[in-house]
């Protein structure tokens, strides 16, 4: 179903033992959009992203994957339907090289054998697939090095390249700057733009001035519950949200 938004949560809640992580959150990501997740540490966005790709059963609400009601899907499900979370599903074999790592995500079943037969899966355009991932994510000269030794900025790219290989239609990026220094960043979200013009983008993001460049709507989470959405410029000017950084101690 092909909505204006890609992804929509109802009321969506979870509680632990009497402490309620996320409460009625009510979540649109609009499709070809590259949307974050921000707030400070505890605010409930591992928790969403959680709950989104089925890692945790709410305890309340719904979640709509174009359109249709993916709340009690198991998370491979979920996956194969096309959206996947990347630095989860996506772990790169260290002791093997970048193209083994993308050439294995190519063939990843991904809880079912059925991409294994189809017939334009031969081993000759799995090849080129991978050749050509390896150089959409800037790892051309990086293709038989092996994964454990890549600088930390590199090794994002190639968990981005193994993502890619599932084909998502929307891609979770968990904090995908973290880590990173200057290059490495600019790189990434350099990256992160490029593979978001034919796809969906939703990222729990903690690097403020990477989310005002590179994002669309910024959603920000507050113990738990929604405190503003919209665009950057809009959001950051609200004095709810300056008061829950500055109170927390975020800059
Ligand atoms: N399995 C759990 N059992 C009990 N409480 C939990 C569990 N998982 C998370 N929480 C609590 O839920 C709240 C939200 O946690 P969550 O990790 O989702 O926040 P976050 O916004 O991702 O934080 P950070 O930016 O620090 O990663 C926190 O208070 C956390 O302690």
């Amino acid at each position: 179903m092909a909505g204006e938004h890609i992804l929509e949560t109802q009321d969506l809640t979870k509680e632990f033992t009497g402490f309620v992580a996320v409460r009625k959150v009510n979540l649109r990501v609009r499709r070809h959009t590259i949307h974050a997740l921000i707030g400070p540490n505890g605010a409930g966005k591992t928790t969403v992203f959680n709950l989104l790709t089925k890692f945790l059963r709410p305890t309340a609400g719904q979640i709509l994957y174009n359109g249709n009601d993916i709340t009690q899907s198991k998370p491979a499900a979920v996956a194969r339907s096309g959206m996947v979370r990347s630095f989860q599903i996506s772990a790169v074999f260290p002791h093997l090289s970048v193209r083994e790592n993308v050439r294995i995500a190519l063939q990843r079943p991904l809880g079912t054998s059925f991409h294994f037969w189809k017939p334009e899966r031969s081993l000759e355009s799995l090849h080129a697939r991978a050749e050509q991932l390896i150089d959409d994510v800037g790892l051309t000269q990086f293709r038989t090095a092996i994964a454990g030794e890549l600088p930390y900025g590199r090794k994002r790219a190639l968990e981005i390249a193994t993502t890619l290989a599932l084909e998502p239609e929307l891609m979770l990026l968990d904090e995908p700057m973290a880590g990173m220094g200057g290059e490495d960043i600019t790189r990434i979200a350099e990256l992160i733009q490029t593979v978001a013009k034919n796809r969906t983008v939703l990222m729990v993001e903690h690097n403020l001035s990477v989310v005002a460049w590179l994002c669309d709507t910024i959603t920000v989470l507050q113990r738990g519950e929604i405190l503003a959405e919209g665009p950057y410029t809009e959001v950051s000017q609200n004095p709810a949200v300056i008061e829950a950084y500055i109170g927390t101690g975020h800059g």
